[in-house]
């Protein structure tokens, strides 16, 4: 069932530095709430710089005030590559973030290296789906698909999110929950990605984009920029159940 796309909330910042203060305030607050609610804060990361973004969730007061015990960490994409490679977004989740706080270790799902990209999809998948039947992960009753609590996506200047990007065909799957890409025109080809149903089935996505080199296509997607006639790019196809909050640098809104 499709959902009616609420209106985006969009921040804007002085500098890099303001967006990952605010960042890192929105997670702890989420996480606060999640846990109280539920029991557990499910967190999806991306790779790229959103990593460095999230930087002072491993400061005081965060490191110390967030309960990450009750933290479960997934990949929105990774590539397909070993994970101790400099192109794993696990590693660099790990150097930069998650080696850093005490989340248990059982709580972070990485990929399974050992796979082709098909079958390191399926694997997922299948893992995403014995989460569900354990109920540790809820399916949303609005999409019957996997609801996380918090995505914490980028961007690329093409618009693509996670690895959906905007002349391949993962952007427009609409059953699988995680698939795969053997051609990403970013390197490295081989890659995992979850697919729209499972992104936009998400109760909060925040979209962190910095850089002057993004402003063209934050304007495309959010200042009415698009072509008349031209496809959507994958980033203006992000809308979840809950809320859509976009955390932009003044570069990144310059053309706003
Ligand atoms: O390849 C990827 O690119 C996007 C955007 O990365 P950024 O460096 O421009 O922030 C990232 O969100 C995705 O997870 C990653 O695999």
């Amino acid at each position: 069932m499709a959902h009616k796309k609420s209106k985006p909330t969009i921040l804007k910042f002085d500098s890099e530095e303001d967006v990952a203060v605010a960042l890192a305030k929105y997670t702890a607050d989420l996480s606060e709430k999640y846990i109280r609610d539920k029991g557990s804060f499910s967190v999806v990361l991306s790779g790229g710089t959103l990593i460095d973004t999230l930087r002072k969730m491993v400061e005081p007061p965060y490191k110390d005030s967030v309960d990450w015990s009750k933290w479960l960490i997934f990949w929105v994409d990774e590539r397909v590559v070993p994970l101790d490679s400099d192109d794993s977004n696990y590693k660099l989740a790990c150097d930069g973030f998650l080696l850093k706080v005490p989340i248990p270790s059982g709580n972070i799902y990485a990929i399974n290296d050992k796979l082709s990209p098909d079958g390191a999809a399926n694997d997922y998948e299948a893992r995403l789906k014995h989460l569900v039947e354990s109920k540790i992960i809820p399916i949303s009753d609005a999409s019957g698909f996997p609801k996380f609590d918090l995505m914490l996506l980028g961007m690329g200047p093409d618009g693509h999110v996670a690895s959906l990007f905007p002349t391949h065909q993962q952007r427009y799957e609409k059953k699988r929950w995680v698939t795969f890409i053997t051609d990403s025109p970013k390197p490295p080809p081989p890659r995992i990605t979850f697919t729209f149903p499972v992104i936009n089935s998400s109760s909060e996505i925040a979209m962190v984009v910095t850089g002057a080199d993004l402003a063209n296509t934050v304007k495309i997607a959010l200042g009415g920029g698009l072509e008349p006639g031209s496809t959507p790019l994958p980033c203006m196809e992000v809308s979840p159940e809950g809320g859509l909050t976009w955390f932009l640098d003044k570069d990144a809104a310059s053309k706003l």
